[in-house]
């Protein structure tokens, strides 16, 4: 049962709190703001926060925003935070239910993508395999998707997920954002608009379900879920904050209610790929072509090898092909690069 008194000691911010209790099991507590919003800290790195009911909700939204699902991905983390700072500060009103995400923090704390396993492949029920029996991360995932679940249940309005990510490798499209597979699904024209309100201008359509978070809460809850890359990984304190201004003021504005900007017709619209075949290791003498230091959305011509086995020999066929993610050093049947290709909405 939630008591009501203060989320952080007074020197304290949500992250300073997340990353002093990374390893902590904290009972649920529950403040509420001068205007009425209540907030709830779920676990350490989970926050509910909820509008005053007789305020209106002008989008007729409820949003889930998690970073750190990668614990040294910390540029979306300092965003988060200072968003809730500003929240917590009074400087504007929440207008929609909110579910606040830092996704892994003992991984914060080491400043490492993960502890034992990638949370970014346990979601949709993946934690439960005999593999993860055990690891914190495992428990952290069923955790996470328990809580969105009954946040889901308990909004009924238009769900949004936006998963904040820092790519590894440098890339040649700083910004970009991929989007779930579910069959038949459409990107809605309101959702393109947002990734180019944040500045993203760059999205990957995925072909086929996977574990991630966001896969996770649109193939699970119907939310519309993008994972945003928005930089580079790079250790906290040492992030270019003016870098992810788009986002921060994006998110702000539908934290707050307010209407979309109008697009200028100059903006350009979003350049769009699909993924035409995931690289998995597959263990079997697996032999990765691509150096370890090339950017996302390098373009190899028809013919190139990318990657081959006992069995098989992958080249681009046809037209180019990019890659995004290039990572050999992932354990067997898990994800080394994506190839892509342009496609138009
Ligand atoms: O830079 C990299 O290699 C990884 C960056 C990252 O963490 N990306 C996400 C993408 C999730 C998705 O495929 O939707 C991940 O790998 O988990
Ligand atoms: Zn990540």
């Amino acid at each position: 049962m939630a008591t009501s008194t203060r989320l952080f000691d007074s020197d304290s911010d949500w992250l300073s709190h997340t990353l002093t209790n990374a390893n902590e099991s904290l009972p649920e507590i529950q403040t509420t703001l001068p205007d009425g919003t209540c907030i709830v800290r779920k676990a350490v790195g989970v926050l509910l926060v909820t509008p005053p009911p007789n305020r209106e909700n002008p989008n007729h939204e409820a949003l889930i925003v998690s970073a750190g699902i990668h614990g040294n991905e910390t540029a979306p983390i300092e965003v988060l935070n200072a968003l809730l700072n500003e929240l917590l500060n009074e400087e504007w009103q929440l207008a929609c239910p909110l579910l606040l995400i830092l996704g892994n923090p003992p991984a914060m704390v080491a400043g490492e993508r993960f502890v034992d396993t990638n949370l970014n492949r346990l979601f949709s029920g993946a934690h439960d395999k005999l593999t993860y029996k055990g690891l914190p991360e495992a428990a952290r995932a069923q955790f996470l998707e328990e809580a969105c679940r009954e946040f889901a249940e308990t909004h009924s309005q238009a769900l949004s997920h936006y998963d904040l990510h820092t790519a590894i490798r440098p890339s040649r499209r700083e910004k970009f954002a991929l989007y779930p597979f579910v069959p038949g699904r459409q990107v809605p024209k309101a959702q393109c608009d947002f990734l180019l309100e944040a500045e993203v201008g760059t999205l990957l359509l995925q072909h086929e379900a996977a574990t991630t978070f966001c896969s996770f809460s649109s193939s699970f809850l119907g939310a519309e879920s993008f994972t945003i890359e928005l930089g580079k990984v790079r250790p906290f304190g040492l992030n270019k904050l003016q870098r992810f201004e788009g986002i921060k003021t994006a998110l702000r504005r539908r934290f707050c209610g307010a209407a979309a900007p109008i697009r200028q017709a100059s903006t350009a619209p979003l350049t769009t790929f699909e993924v035409v075949h995931e690289i998995l290791n597959t263990g079997k003498n697996f032999r990765f072509y691509i150096p370890d230091t090339v950017a996302n959305f390098t373009e190899y011509p028809p013919g190139t090898v990318i990657w081959e086995d006992d069995d098989t020999c992958y080249r681009v066929e046809q037209s180019p092909q990019a890659i995004v993610f290039p990572n050999p050093n992932v354990p067997v049947g898990q994800r080394v690069g994506l190839m892509i290709r342009p496609v138009r909405l």
